[in-house]
C-alpha cells in the first residue's frame, strides 16, 4: 500500500484535472517537468500581487518584504540539500546554467592543457557540452566512463581512467534516460583519492532521494527547481565556499559587485558574487512552497511511493510483446524508458497522446548514450507523487492499442 494519500495530492494540482483530445490526462513526463501544487500557483500570484519589488538595499516595505522572501528560500534550499553555509547556495536559471558556470569559472581557472576531465556515457547534453567547450578552449581531454547494457557504470574502468591528470569529474546521480542511480559517494572518494574536484548533476535525483552535500562531500551540486515541483527558470548551484570563492566570477553587474569605479571594481561577497543583475524574484520565492510541499509528505514517502509505481509499470510492461526495456540498473528511480520492436517511438507517443497520455520520446538530450545503445531514441514514462497504477494501466492499453494500430 502507498505511504502517501495520492488522490488528495492529486487535488493539489489543477493541470491533472485536464482532458486531453477528450480523455482524462495522464501526465508520465515527468523527467522533463514536473506539475506544479496550488501552493506554488499561489506563492507567485501572491508576490505579484501583494509585494512585487526588486531586492536587496531597498528601503521601501515592499522590497524588504520581497528580499526576506526571497533569502528565505535560500535557507530553505540550503537545508534541503545539507549545505554547510547559505552562502553555499547560488540561485540560478537551473541545472544547465549551473553546470555552464562551473565550467566558465572554476573550469576555466583550473584547467590547462593535457588536463583531463571525466564525465559519463549517460550524461545529458548540459553535462557534456560545457565540458567539451572548456576542453577544446584549454587543449585538455574529455574521458568517458562506460556502461554495461543494463546502463550502469563500469566502475573498475572509472578507475582506471582516474590518474594525476584528472583535474574534474562530473557525473549525473540519476539518468533522466535511464532511471539509473549511479554510486556517486564512492566516485566522489575515488575523484577526490586522484586529487580532482567532483560536480554532480542533481537534476533527476533530487526530487527521488535525500540530498546531503556534506554527507557526499561533493564540490558542487546543481539542480533545477521545475523538476521539483517548482517554477522553471530556477536551479540551485551549491558550492563548497572555499572553492567559490577562489573562483573568478561569471557575469558582471549589478548585485556581484561591492564597488565600481572605471579604474578597478571590487566583487560582491557570497552568494551574490554569482547572482549578477535581478534575479527571478517571484520563482524563486514560489521554489520554497515547492520544497516545503515535498518536506511535508516526506521525501522518503514519496520516493517508496514512486517505486511502487516504477515496479508495477515495470512487471506490466515487461508482458508486451517485442518490447524492451532500456535502463535496467539495480538501482533505479522511476523513469522508465523502452523501445519496442518495428516501432518508432515517435509513432508510439502520437498514438499514446491521442489517448490523453503523455510521455516522452526521442533521445532525451543523450544523444551518445543512445549510439551507445544503437538506438534512435525511447520512449519514457517517468512518475511522481501523482503518478497512480491506474495510470500505468491506462498506458498499458495505450501501448497494446498502439502496437496493434502499428504493426
Ligand atoms: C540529468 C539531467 N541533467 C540536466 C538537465 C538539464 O536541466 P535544465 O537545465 O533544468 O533543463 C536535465 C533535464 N532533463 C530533461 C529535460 O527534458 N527532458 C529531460 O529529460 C536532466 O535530466
Amino acid at each position: 500500500a502507498s505511504p502517501i494519500d495520492v488522490a488528495r495530492i492529486r487535488q493539489q494540482f489543477p493541470i491533472l484535472s485536464r482532458m486531453v483530445k477528450g480523455k482524462p490526462l495522464v501526465y508520465l513526463d515527468n523527467a522533463a517537468t514536473s506539475q506544479k501544487p496550488q501552493v506554488v500557483i499561489d506563492a507567485l500570484v501572491d508576490y505579484y500581487t501583494g509585494y512585487n519589488a526588486n531586492i536587496h538595499r531597498g528601503i521601501h516595505t515592499l522590497a524588504e518584504e520581497a528580499t526576506a522572501a526571497f533569502e528565505s528560500t535560500r535557507d530553505t534550499a540550503q537545508r534541503f540539500i545539507n549545505a554547510a553555509l547559505r552562502e553555499e547556495i547560488i540561485f540560478t536559471r537551473g541545472t544547465t546554467e549551473g553546470i555552464n558556470l562551473v565550467a566558465y569559472t572554476w573550469g576555466r581557472q583550473n584547467v590547462q592543457a593535457g588536463d583531463e576531465i571525466i564525465i559519463s556515457a549517460m550524461e545529458h547534453h548540459s553535462n557534456i557540452v560545457p565540458w567539451q567547450i572548456l576542453c577544446e578552449e584549454k587543449g585538455a581531454n574529455l574521458k568517458v566512463i562506460p556502461i554495461n547494457d543494463d546502463g550502469e557504470l563500469l566502475m573498475e574502468e572509472y578507475e582506471r581512467l582516474l590518474s594525476n591528470k584528472t583535474k574534474l569529474v562530473s557525473v549525473v546521480h540519476v539518468s533522466n534516460s535511464l532511471g539509473t542511480i549511479n554510486p556517486v559517494k564512492q566516485i566522489i572518494d575515488l575523484a577526490h583519492q586522484a586529487g580532482a574536484v567532483v560536480m554532480i548533476d542533481g537534476a533527476q535525483s533530487t526530487v527521488h532521494m535525500n540530498i546531503d552535500v556534506q554527507a557526499l562531500d561533493c564540490d558542487f551540486f546543481a539542480c533545477s527547481a521545475h523538476k521539483l515541483y517548482g517554477p522553471t527558470g530556477v536551479g540551485v548551484l551549491y558550492g563548497k565556499k572555499h572553492i567559490l570563492e577562489a573562483m573568478p566570477v561569471f557575469m558582471g553587474g549589478g548585485e556581484m559587485i561591492k564597488e565600481v569605479t572605471f579604474a578597478k571594481t571590487t566583487y560582491n561577497d557570497l552568494p551574490y558574487k554569482y547572482e549578477a543583475g535581478t534575479p527571478n524574484i517571484a520563482d524563486v520565492i514560489a521554489f520554497k512552497a515547492a520544497i516545503d510541499f515535498i518536506n511535508e509528505i516526506g521525501k522518503a514517502n514519496i520516493a517508496q511511493h514512486e517505486q511502487d509505481v516504477l515496479q508495477y509499470a515495470t512487471a506490466q510492461l515487461e508482458q508486451i510483446h517485442g518490447l524492451h526495456i532500456v535502463g535496467k540498473a539495480v538501482e533505479k528511480a522511476s523513469v522508465l524508458s523502452f523501445t519496442v520492436d518495428k516501432v518508432h517511438p515517435q509513432d508510439l507517443g502520437i498514438l499514446l497522446d491521442n489517448r490523453g497520455i503523455a510521455v516522452r520520446t526521442g533521445h532525451h538530450c543523450t544523444q551518445p548514450l543512445m549510439d551507445r545503445f544503437c538506438i534512435p531514441g525511447t520512449t519514457r514514462a517517468s512518475f511522481a507523487v501523482y503518478s497512480t497504477r491506474e495510470e500505468v494501466d491506462a498506458l498499458v492499453a495505450g501501448l497494446q492499442k498502439a502496437i496493434q494500430l502499428l504493426l
